[in-house]
């Protein structure tokens, strides 16, 4: 590596640029490639640094004998229109499609006269009315709760969540003011916030929540429309993303940590790294909270501290290698067990016989530093309850992945902490899914950080540029025909992504 960003970036179209108009991105993960993809895109040279020997950040893949593991089961909405610019930026879009239609199997462990599968689904109506049928025939709430729902639901529709006054509150006792029973929170509110907030609604800020339910369930039919990868999540995070940013000229560094972010005599800035100095124009911070806190300048925050503030929850991932097909649908929730959600995970590991299962268990504050052996006696007889045909099956495999941090906490009060992207310093911008995209930590609104950083730093060069992506938009929606396909991230018919009443 050399010591300036400019004369070094390898590819031709990065030789091209004029100079004086290079940035240097730090850290790899979602927020730092797009940022480093968007800046790119707009004819600036571009060094992007991460710690790690691969990109990905949160979001990666690993090798385990002849298995490729997700560090966690990463699925994404209809909604979620930034991170769906970025699986087509980088070329992935049909390698993570969206189902036709939500549909969610819902089963319940709890009942003694056993297990019930109940679905969350949505029809072709406009909103509310799409989620109306699933709602009124959802076999896990009384018929009491589930009118009970229906109105609060509609008192959600009607929150801001931009709203100052609602990030001070939390969710549940919203839930609670607007006559929801434990039951209700449990088997539908918790069962959506859990895992899109990683919290219970008790512990969640309102804004957030509101951000979530009304974006996800209440602004379009298609909006909860979910989407996950059917190959590693390394192979897009790390391989597709590697390559995107090589073809847009950006000089990638990896096993790069950075030290220092200071600014020079000169106005510019220095970035220092093992052995050497990069100076540049403009430095994009798209590293976690507590290590931007550490590398940012006195002064380029007014209050730098509560960057230490924002509480982090933790995701635990268990992962089962049966020798037999034991579930046949790519994913369920559970209901009465501490089991959340089941993922599929046999095609995008690679494993050639049996099924792999993974249990995606968010805010898992209980259960994140116990032995593994301790979650296994746990754990497999809970998923003998709810999916019969693991009693027969052999277990060949059993371990877990342990995020500590995998998010930011949606505490109540979390808004106030949040940084945007600009910081006070000239040229120096933040990134990461915890600076205020008014989502909460997910791929979205790590993407959405980056653009955002781009664009922070483009208006200062007096390049300001159109918006990458908008809101969840009509053409969605449309019916495919041969001469229009309609967009990349639609499930193929017979891909076998849809999902049969019975689940085993
Ligand atoms: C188990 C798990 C499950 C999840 N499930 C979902 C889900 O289903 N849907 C969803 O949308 N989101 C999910 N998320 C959240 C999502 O993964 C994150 O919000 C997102 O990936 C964060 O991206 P980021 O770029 O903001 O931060 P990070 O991914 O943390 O990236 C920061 C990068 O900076 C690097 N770095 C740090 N310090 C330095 C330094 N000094 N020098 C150089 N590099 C440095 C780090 O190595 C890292 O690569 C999940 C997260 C986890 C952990």
């Amino acid at each position: 590596m050399t010591g300036d960003t400019e004369p070094s970036a390898p590819a031709a179209r990065a030789a091209d640029r004029p100079a004086g108009t290079s940035a240097v991105v730090v850290g790899g993960g979602l927020a730092g490639i797009t940022a480093a993809l968007a800046l790119a895109d707009a004819g600036v040279r571009i060094t992007l640094l991460e710690g790690r020997p691969r990109l990905g950040g949160l979001a990666f893949s690993f090798r385990r004998g002849g298995l490729t593991v997700d560090n966690g089961q990463h699925v994404y909405l209809r909604c979620c229109t930034a991170y769906r610019w970025f699986l087509d930026r980088i070329g992935g879009a049909g390698l993570a499609p969206l189902q036709d239609r939500l549909d969610v199997p819902v089963v319940d462990v709890a009942k003694p006269e056993g297990r019930r599968l109940g679905r969350l689904r949505r029809d072709a109506l406009p909103v509310p009315l799409h989620l109306g049928r699933s709602l009124a025939t959802y076999p896990h709430l009384s018929l009491a709760d589930r009118a009970r729902v229906g109105r609060a639901a509609l008192a959600l529709q009607r929150l801001d969540p931009a709203d100052p006054a609602l990030d001070g509150q939390d969710f549940g006792g919203w839930l609670a003011a607007h006559g929801q029973s434990e039951r209700a929170i449990e088997a539908l509110w918790d069962l959506v916030g859990v895992a899109t907030l990683n919290a219970v609604a008790g512990d969640c800020s309102l804004a957030l929540a509101a951000m979530v339910f009304r974006t996800g369930l209440l602004s379009d039919p298609g909006a909860a429309d979910i989407g996950w990868a059917r190959v590693p999540l390394g192979d897009l995070h790390d391989g597709l993303a590697r390559t995107a940013l090589e073809a847009a000229g950006v000089r990638t560094e990896l096993r790069t940590r950075v030290g220092s972010v200071s600014r020079t005599g000169s106005g510019r800035w220095a970035v220092e790294v093992p052995g050497e100095t990069l100076e540049t124009d403009a430095v994009v911070l798209a590293v976690p909270q507590r290590e931007a806190h550490g590398l940012l300048p006195a002064g380029a925050l007014d209050a730098p501290e509560r960057l230490l503030e924002i509480g982090t929850s933790p995701i635990l991932n268990i992962h089962v290698v049966y020798d037999r097909t034991v579930l046949r649908a790519p994913f369920l929730a559970a209901l009465g067990s501490p089991v959340q959600w089941v993922f599929d995970r046999t095609e995008a590991s690679g494993l050639e016989s049996g099924q792999y299962l993974a249990l995606s268990q968010s805010a898992a504050q209980d259960d994140i530093d116990a032995p593994v052996a301790a979650l296994r006696e746990r754990y497999l007889p809970e998923l003998e309850r709810l999916l019969p045909a693991t009693r027969g099956a052999a277990v060949r495999d059993f371990f877990v992945t342990r995020e500590r941090t995998a998010t930011f906490a949606p505490s109540p009060g979390v808004g106030r902490l949040r940084p945007g992207n600009r910081t006070k310093a000239p040229g120096l911008y933040l990134a990461g899914a915890w600076t205020a995209t008014g989502w909460p930590a997910t791929m979205e609104g790590a993407v959405r950080s980056g653009t955002g950083a781009a664009d922070a730093a483009l208006r200062a060069l007096g390049r300001p540029r159109g918006h990458l992506f908008g809101t969840v938009a009509e053409s969605d929606y449309h019916v495919p025909s041969a001469d229009d396909p309609g967009p990349p991230a639609r499930v193929p018919e017979g891909s076998g992504v849809s999902l049969r009443g019975d689940l085993r």
